[in-house]
């Protein structure tokens, strides 16, 4: 039984705007254990964001490597990558930014099936139901527009096409930042009860340390494009070492008089 799902070594990207060079990563390494969720946290700008487009393949690095089930993921293309991209799926922020607002919600859920070959076309439908069930929402949504949805059901939706291809890994980048706080704490019981049931790992990426500590087994802090500090969730908050982790506990008071 192999203890580690994704391993990250040494990453590396830097960006040039004009004539300023940003280390966007600067030797990233980090694991995650099958069914594990780690909470990346850091300030605005400390290259979060470019640390999960790098994970999914939509930026390449400037130098490292990642293994994910045990296969080097940056080597892959082509239709090896295709099929394995199953494995790993991400939510956003906003998923009318990645959805067609026009598509009706049971064809954003029929293309990951689809694409991936998940079921038969006769169980799609039956598919998409049990998948809108899973995450709170009633079959008949199926039949409606994304854009009439409210944040919360959107998010729903969005999490239930990541689950569609039954990933092993689910990278969730601000995935409840836009969300008030009632339907965000009710997103984040469905996530952790998702990663109970059916055992997936989570890359739980955030600037809101409470959220993160919410969900998180452990959790690694970034500042300017380093990880500064990493350990178990509830002794990071009670006694963080780093700066950056110290400030963003300041940020957050019912954490810092709190010590869970
Ligand atoms: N395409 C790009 N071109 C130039 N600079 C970039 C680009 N993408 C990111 N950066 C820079 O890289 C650094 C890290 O950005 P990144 O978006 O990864 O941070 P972040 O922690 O996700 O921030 P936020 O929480 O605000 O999304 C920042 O200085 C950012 O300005």
């Amino acid at each position: 039984m192999n203890d580690v799902l994704l391993s990250v070594e040494n990453l590396s990207k830097g960006f040039s705007s004009g004539a300023r060079q940003v280390a966007a990563l600067d030797n990233v390494s980090l694991t995650i254990a099958p069914g594990e969720t780690l909470g990346l946290v850091g300030a605005s700008g400390s290259g979060k964001s470019t640390l999960s487009r790098i994970l999914l393949r939509l930026l390449s690095a400037d130098a490292g490597s990642i293994r994910f089930e045990g296969v080097d993921w940056l080597a892959l293309n082509g239709a090896s990558l295709r099929r394995r991209r199953a494995r790993m799926q991400i939510v956003f922020q906003d998923p009318l930014a990645v959805f067609n607002p026009l598509a009706s919600v049971g064809a954003v859920l029929d293309d990951p099936l689809r694409i991936h070959g998940v079921v038969a076309k006769d169980r799609r439908p039956g598919e998409i139901a049990m998948l809108l069930e899973r995450v709170g929402l009633p079959a008949d949504y199926a039949g409606r527009p994304v854009r009439a949805l409210s944040g919360g059901q959107r998010q729903r939706v969005a999490i239930a096409r990541a689950i569609a291809t039954r990933p092993s890994l689910l990278v969730l980048d601000e995935a409840v930042s836009a969300l008030d706080v009632t339907v965000r704490g009710r997103i984040l019981e469905l996530l952790v009860d998702l990663q109970k049931e059916q055992g997936i790992a989570c890359l739980f990426i955030s600037h809101d340390l409470a959220v993160v500590r919410a969900v998180s087994h452990r959790i690694a802090v970034m500042d300017g494009g380093r990880i500064v500090e990493t350990g178990p969730a509830a002794a990071l908050v009670a006694a963080p070492q780093s700066d950056a982790a110290r400030a963003l506990v300041a940020a957050v008071p019912r954490l810092a008089t709190d010590p869970c």
